[in-house]
């Protein structure tokens, strides 16, 4: 039989510090990081570049089957390049507009289908630290240890707001909240793959720790996992 390649999977809502812990998680146990978030933020712009509405499904899913998107690693700066029909679009997909987009072509059935092989195309011998919302759930059901972050709207929102008011000193504390709870709510309550821990997830609150604390929590949560 085949060994199966190791995944931790890591889920929860946005801004819960889910990348924070995957970057960390991966540099620690030399693995590879699947940024889920990421696939459905490029097919938000290409949809916004082509001009589909996120309720026209039927064309929605020929664009997400044929995505154009490569995720390359700058050797010179050692960080990541996304980078759609040809163009960088790095920092073009953080936007709070394109994750908005984003959640609305995700809560689509057929969408998700047609990303499902391209998320388990990640999984190599490597390893693989699984960042997103139904990764736990859906994509990688058999994973040997599966995490869900959490964190109250409103730490999450201060911390988004930490991060984008460095770059654009218009932004409003109180439309991050309210992009962030809409988000919640489309991702918790769609009807496929909605955003919940796995039955056998360990979830963790992260409102009260820094960034260094929640990772040393989750090092050792996993550490005893293997133990176990
Ligand atoms: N425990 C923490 N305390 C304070 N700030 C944090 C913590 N963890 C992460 N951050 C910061 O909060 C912001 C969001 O973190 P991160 O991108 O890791 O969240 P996320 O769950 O991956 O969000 P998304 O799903 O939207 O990508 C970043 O600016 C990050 O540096
Ligand atoms: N596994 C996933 C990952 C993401 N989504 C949707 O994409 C939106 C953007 O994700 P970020 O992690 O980059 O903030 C998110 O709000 C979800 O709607 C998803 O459905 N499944």
């Amino acid at each position: 039989m085949q060994p199966v390649s190791p995944v931790v999977t890591v889920d929860g809502p946005s801004g819960a510090g889910k990348g924070t812990v995957c970057r960390l998680l991966a540099e620690k146990l030399g693995w590879d990081v699947l940024d889920s978030g990421a696939i459905y933020r490029v097919l938000a712009l290409a949809a916004i570049h082509h001009q589909i509405s996120t309720e026209n499904e039927a064309a929605l899913v020929p664009l997400a089957a044929n995505l154009d998107v490569q995720f390359l690693i700058d050797s010179e700066s050692n960080s990541s390049k996304i980078v759609l029909e040809g163009e960088d679009v790095t920092k073009r997909i953080r936007t709070e507009e394109v994750g908005a987009v984003a959640s609305k072509v995700a809560a689509l059935p057929r969408v998700r289908e047609a990303l499902l092989r391209r998320q388990r195309a990640f999984r190599t011998e490597n390893g693989l630290i699984a960042d997103g919302r139904d990764m736990g759930t859906v994509v990688f059901p058999d994973a040997q240890f599966k995490l869900y972050l959490t964190a109250s709207a409103q730490e999450r929102a201060n911390r988004r707001y930490m991060e984008l008011k460095e770059s654009d000193l218009s932004v409003k504390i109180e439309n991050i909240l309210a992009d962030i709870e809409a988000r919640d709510e489309r991702d918790m309550n769609r009807s496929i793959a909605p955003l919940v821990p796995a039955a056998d997830a360990i979830v963790v609150d992260t409102t009260k720790l820094n960034a260094k604390q929640v990772f040393e929590h989750v090092y050792e949560l996993y550490t005893q996992a293997l133990v176990v």
